[in-house]
């Protein structure tokens, strides 16, 4: 089975903290994995050290190529990332921001080719931020900044895209706009790994990585019973994960 990103051994120590115990694991390529837990457990270190923005001790590889090895061009070409509460240029409009996701494939210093143009016009006519091209960021609503920067990973157009918290600051109809255009993106072939806060959502993923005190507690596919009894016992069996209209929910357990 083809494995987009294998993680090994990684251990991450921040302030004195082991915040990464020795984590293993394996993404399968052209499929959609949630990363769940409680907060503190580690899952925005993981993403990050998988990204390569994070020091780590260990080993990540990206389609068996050692992150070291690769060419940061290239990375960039393959990987693209989006970081939680993500700063940004205040002052550039979106659509100069979503550009930015372009850079990978551009010449040092030369301006945006068609392709580039139509492909940014694509992703921010994706993601309803299509008429805010000519609005700084500084002017946008956390939503619409959040959908701006969305846009913007969608431009890469790179093979694995990592996210999270990708639904922060997101409105219901944009949260269902954004599992549709995700589901799109695996069909395409593209690998994704979200970390998520909203079970509900992450459990309509095909695999599912729960971490807790900087270990993977499970890593399973969604529509085994073991996952989901493991979803409930991570966070306490405070929640409950029901089937509703044929899909697997979360809800509270009051
Ligand atoms: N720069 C840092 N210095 C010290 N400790 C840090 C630093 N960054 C993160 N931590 C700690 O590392 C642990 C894991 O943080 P991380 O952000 O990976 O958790 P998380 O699972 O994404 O949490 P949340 O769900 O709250 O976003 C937390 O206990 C956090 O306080």
């Amino acid at each position: 089975m083809p494995y987009a990103l294998q993680v090994a051994n990684l251990h991450v120590m921040l302030g004195g903290q082991a915040v990464l115990q020795g984590i293993d694991l394996q993404v399968r390529a052209a499929r959609w994995t949630s990363i769940i837990g409680p907060n503190g457990a580690g899952k925005s270190t993981l993403l990050k050290a998988m990204a390569g923005l994070q020091p780590a001790q260990g080993q990540v590889q990206l389609f068996g190529q050692a992150f070291e090895a690769m060419a940061p061009r290239a990375r960039a070409q393959l990987l693209a990332w989006l970081g939680q509460s993500e700063r940004a240029m205040d002052d550039l409009t979106a659509f100069d921001t979503v550009m930015l996701g372009r850079m990978p494939h551009q010449n040092w210093l030369a301006t945006p080719s068609a392709k580039d143009t139509a492909i940014v016009a694509d992703a921010m006519r994706s993601t309803h931020t299509w008429d805010l091209r000519e609005r700084s960021l500084a002017e946008l609503s956390g939503g619409e900044r959040q959908r701006v920067m969305l846009a913007r990973v969608l431009a890469v157009q790179a093979s694995v895209v990592l996210m999270d918290e990708p639904l922060a600051n997101l409105d219901p109809p944009h949260q269902t706009q954004w599992l549709l255009d995700m589901r799109a993106l695996v069909r395409s072939g593209v690998t994704l790994v979200s970390v998520l806060h909203e079970v509900a959502v992450a459990l309509q993923a095909d695999d599912l990585v729960i971490v807790h005190g900087g270990r993977i507690v499970h890593a399973g596919a969604c529509d085994d019973p073991a996952t989901r009894a493991a979803v409930e016992a991570v966070f306490e069996h405070r929640i409950v994960v029901r089937q509703v209209d044929g899909m697997w929910t979360a809800v509270p357990r009051l």
